[in-house]
């Protein structure tokens, strides 16, 4: 069934373009869609209620004064500021909470909100996290937040070197907080099968006791280079996408992404069975060891995932597409725009 599922898979893959951030570009595509008879004003007053205000004006960027989440705004900014002088005059809603804004099911009216993650029921519009420049989750390994994509890049790439294949342990690997109870599976393996899982909770900021890591003490942090040490590595959801996602494939070690609701931006660019295992969060713990006992007899083939898996995001997850993604975001953007943009003078210039 699973040999089948990858034969399937790899016979009906079209690698995308490698060049112009064309392996994302029907996402932008797809997100804008609702808002393709326009944008008006009524809509984007909605929306700025849920969000930070920016403004793009005569090439320099401005900012409501208040962020809720002032290096995530920072993070954001970063590409923003560098693009402005380049792009139209146009504002825009940027919520950098994590939650998505505008859900579809729960009658909202359309608006366009930019969000860093959402499932199919949001009209939020998927821009790249601040985190591909700062801004995300503060553990003690990452004190001022998870950021720097780019050194990121080179540094866990440099530690998969390090760790080939054939030295890696043939375990599955995992530590997170538990910010989603689809995780529990996987670490309630572990403590029953430790020889085939390491997966354990580590704190986060709502820690209290260790009722919130499963009745065991937090595990220590591990740095995503240490992750390379291992075969295999699971990616869950958070409250929304987590940002470990892209920094497992740089360990060149098979991935499995369980639930496909939540996306970033990249998401659809990875083709399950081609370039990671797909996992139903309501895989129980049995079913979860029927593909790792699987992956572990069918080593050439997990290599062959994890290899492509870490190509594709080398190759069209580079700083230069993240760029690139927000420039095709924002021109398109600007492009639905159906009302005249005027300078807000209670915005803060960037
Ligand atoms: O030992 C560890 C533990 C965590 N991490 C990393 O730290 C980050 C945070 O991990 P975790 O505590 O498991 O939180 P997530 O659920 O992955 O992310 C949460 O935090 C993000 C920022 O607030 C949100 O966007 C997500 O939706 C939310 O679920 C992730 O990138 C992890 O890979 C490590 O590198 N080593």
């Amino acid at each position: 069934m699973i040999n089948k599922d990858i034969k399937e898979a790899i016979a009906n893959y079209k690698p995308c373009e490698n060049s112009n951030c064309k392996c994302h570009e029907d996402v932008i595509n797809q997100d804008l869609s609702p808002f393709k008879d326009g944008i008006n004003k009524e809509q984007f007053d909605i929306a700025v209620t849920r969000a930070t205000k920016y403004q793009i004006i005569d090439g320099k960027l401005y900012r409501q004064k208040d962020c809720h989440f002032p290096s995530r705004c920072t993070g954001v900014e970063h590409y923003l500021v560098a693009l402005a002088p380049k792009l139209p005059n146009m504002e825009l809603a940027i919520n950098t909470r994590d939650w998505p804004q505008i859900n579809q099911a729960w009658g909202r009216q359309k608006a366009p909100v930019l969000s860093f993650s959402k499932t199919k029921e949001y009209y939020d519009i998927m821009y790249p996290a601040w985190s591909f420049w700062e801004g995300g989750p503060a553990i003690s390994l990452y004190p001022t937040g998870i950021g720097r994509w780019d050194k990121h890049r080179l540094s866990i790439s440099e530690a998969a070197k390090k760790w080939p294949w054939s030295e890696k342990k043939n375990q599955v690997f995992f530590r997170g907080s538990r910010t989603s109870e689809e995780r529990d599976a996987l670490i309630l393996l572990s403590r029953s099968r430790p020889e085939l899982v390491d997966a354990q909770y580590t704190k986060n900021q709502a820690w209290k006791s260790d009722a919130d890591t499963l009745y065991a003490p937090p595990a220590s942090e591990v740095s995503f280079e240490e992750h390379c040490k291992y075969k295999y590595l699971f990616n869950y959801r958070g409250v929304a996408a987590s940002f470990r996602f892209k920094h497992l494939f740089l360990c060149k070690s098979l991935v499995f992404h369980v639930g496909n609701d939540w996306l970033e931006f990249f998401y659809p660019s990875l083709k399950p069975w081609v370039h990671y295992v797909p996992i139903s969060p309501k895989a129980n713990q049995e079913e979860i060891i029927k593909y790792i006992e699987y992956f572990q007899q069918n080593d050439a083939l997990a290599k062959e995932i994890a290899d492509r898996g870490f190509q594709q995001i080398w190759d069209n997850l580079t700083v230069k597409d993240v760029r690139c993604y927000w420039r095709k975001l924002l021109k398109n953007y600007a492009n639905l725009v159906k009302y005249e943009v005027k300078k807000d003078i209670d915005l803060i210039k960037v």
